[in-house]
């Protein structure tokens, strides 16, 4: 394991100790003296790049913070570590691994290496099968077992086999093909299987097994029962027809009796919510097809020529994850919000839960010592304008600060009477709000009774980014989850952890693995587990014995 040297710790670095300081000295400054201090605050603290305009003004920053903060971006040596992942390094230390998604949306004649490897012509044979593949489906050449077109494509995943082609699936459903059902089947809940194939008829209807590892638990659980129900329904030779693969392990895909012909593969510099553009995003190629993915995979790459070669102070990811930084670490906010005011953007949200708490929720630093600092808050968010009418309250009266990003679009995809309009004015509407609150003198103004105004009064201060592009499109939503993906990496070099790792999440499953045996075994195996475990387990059991 090659571990970079940071030299200092993060936190004993002086431009660290600096910005401490610093945040004690503006923190008597507002957004609104912020603004009246500096009338074209707004017209210097924005970026634009790649077809996305970054307003960042309504910050809780100076001038000077941001030098600072791009100081310490340098002093982690922040355009070296970008040269590091573009050069196939393994900046994954703790699984020794390179971290190459942007090698996922290389144009032809890009080089991109791996152990000295080109990985490029990889890449693109997987996507000419892909295209191949898709052009059979779309066109109902391809026939299920009993000579039907596929009208149904189910995606089986969890993690970032699902999340990435859901959002994707819903982000783009403006440009899907309308005649056919996406769906979707990640928890083992059999809920989730039965509702997605309820009403499907198993002859139209193709499964993608989506698995980096083609081990997770839920995955091969949900793609038995699926294999089940389509050879109970058409016989055991249907699994050719009707059955894909997308994954690492050949050997398990065949082991499963999915054909490796008809299986498309990624590599293992791919991280798992890094790889809805590998072909893990093959139910939104089958769904936008390949013109569309095409320009999904260019709005990517735009974004990534943007981060590599913009200097760092005009940067768009560099400057959100320093941001994000700032607000989270230096000045404590546990949280941010993400709104994007688009329906369509409705499982962005949840996307971005993966991706950035997954990347950057470690406590341990690459030289294995526990950080002193906070690092990746809760990301979490629902579309605007819904969530304004539920817990916006909290953002703007609440006693926590909650820095938000606000996404919005110039250009609606459904002209309808004054919808749009109204749409982007409340995000506007939002972002200046939470900034600049409404004072005790306003209220007065307005003759709010005197006993009502503390109730009223909204303190402002609330920090919100504002991204705007210019419709949603296939381009624009590669650029944006480029955008992030950038963000989250900078801000994993500045706290100086693994942000492609996620060791987090393996005791849970190994627990349940021993859990598993103890809920049905006859007689009651012995339970080692602490008080409450134990009596959960006696009451399931209980349960489902009385239940039989
Ligand atoms: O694609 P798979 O190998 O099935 O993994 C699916 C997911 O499961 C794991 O628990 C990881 O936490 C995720 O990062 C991963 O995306």
């Amino acid at each position: 394991m090659t571990i970079p040297d940071q030299g200092l710790p993060l936190s004993r670095r002086e431009t660290w100790k600096t910005l401490l300081a610093h945040r004690t000295a503006i923190t008597p400054l507002t957004l609104a003296s912020l603004f009246a201090d500096d009338p074209f605050r707004a017209d210097h603290m924005n970026a634009s790049g790649a077809g996305l305009f970054f307003d960042y003004s309504k910050n809780r920053i100076t001038k000077g913070t941001l030098e600072l903060l791009l100081a310490l971006a340098r002093e982690c040596h922040l355009p070296d570590r970008i040269e590091q992942m573009f050069s196939g390094e393994k900046i994954n230390p703790t699984e020794n691994r390179a971290v190459l998604h942007v090698a996922l949306r290389s144009s032809r004649d890009d080089v991109f290496r791996v152990d000295g490897t080109n990985v490029v012509p990889e890449v693109h044979a997987v996507l000419d099968r892909m295209f191949v593949f898709a052009r059979k489906i779309r066109s109902g050449d391809w026939r299920g077992q009993t000579g039907l077109p596929i009208r149904n494509v189910i995606n089986i995943g969890i993690g970032g086999s699902d999340l990435g082609p859901v959002m994707a699936y819903e982000a783009l459903r403006h440009y899907s093909r309308r005649d056919m059902n996406f769906r979707f089947v990640s928890n083992i809940d059999p809920t989730d299987f039965h509702e997605a194939t309820r009403d499907l008829d198993p002859a139209e209807t193709l499964f993608i097994v989506s698995s980096k590892t083609f081990t997770t638990l839920e995955t091969m659980t949900n793609a038995q029962t699926a294999r089940k129900w389509l050879q109970n329904a058409l016989g055991a030779g249907a699994v050719e027809k009707h059955f894909v693969a997308v994954s690492t392990n050949t050997d398990a895909v065949r082991a499963f009796g999915i054909n490796p012909e008809n299986m498309f593969g990624f590599w293992d510099w791919v991280g798992g919510r890094y790889s809805m553009d590998s072909a893990i995003g093959l139910s939104t190629l089958l769904a936008v097809g390949e013109e569309h993915f095409q320009s999904l995979l260019e709005g990517f790459r735009e974004m990534d020529h943007h981060f590599r070669l913009t200097p760092l102070e005009k940067n768009l990811p560099v400057l959100h994850g320093l941001l994000c930084v700032w607000e989270g670490t230096f000045l404590g906010s546990a949280t941010r919000g993400v709104f994007p005011y688009d329906q369509y953007l409705k499982r962005f949200p949840a996307y971005l839960q993966q991706l950035t708490m997954e990347s950057n929720g470690k406590h341990t630093s690459l030289d294995g010592t526990r950080v002193d600092y906070e690092t990746g808050p809760v990301f979490w968010g629902e579309p605007g304008t819904n969530g304004q009418h539920s817990f916006y309250q909290l953002i703007h009266q609440g006693t926590r600060i909650i820095p938000s990003d606000l996404i919005g679009f110039l250009h609606p995809l459904h002209p309808t009477g004054p919808h749009h309009d109204i749409l982007i004015a409340n995000l506007f509407a939002q972002s200046e709000a939470l900034a600049f609150g409404r004072t005790e003198a306003d209220l007065q103004k307005q003759g709010v009774p005197p006993a009502l105004i503390p109730h009223r009064i909204c303190e402002g201060n609330r920090p919100t980014n504002v991204l705007l592009a210019e419709q949603l499109t296939p381009h624009t939503l590669g650029t944006l989850i480029a955008f992030y993906e950038h963000s989250v990496f900078t801000q994993g070099i500045l706290w100086n952890i693994d942000s492609f790792d996620q060791w987090g999440v393996e005791l849970g499953k190994i627990l349940a693995q021993k859990i598993l045996p103890e809920l049905t075994g006859d007689p009651e195996p012995p339970l080692e587990h602490d008080s409450s475990t134990n009596a959960l387990i006696k009451r399931y059991r209980e349960a489902r014995l009385s239940g039989s």
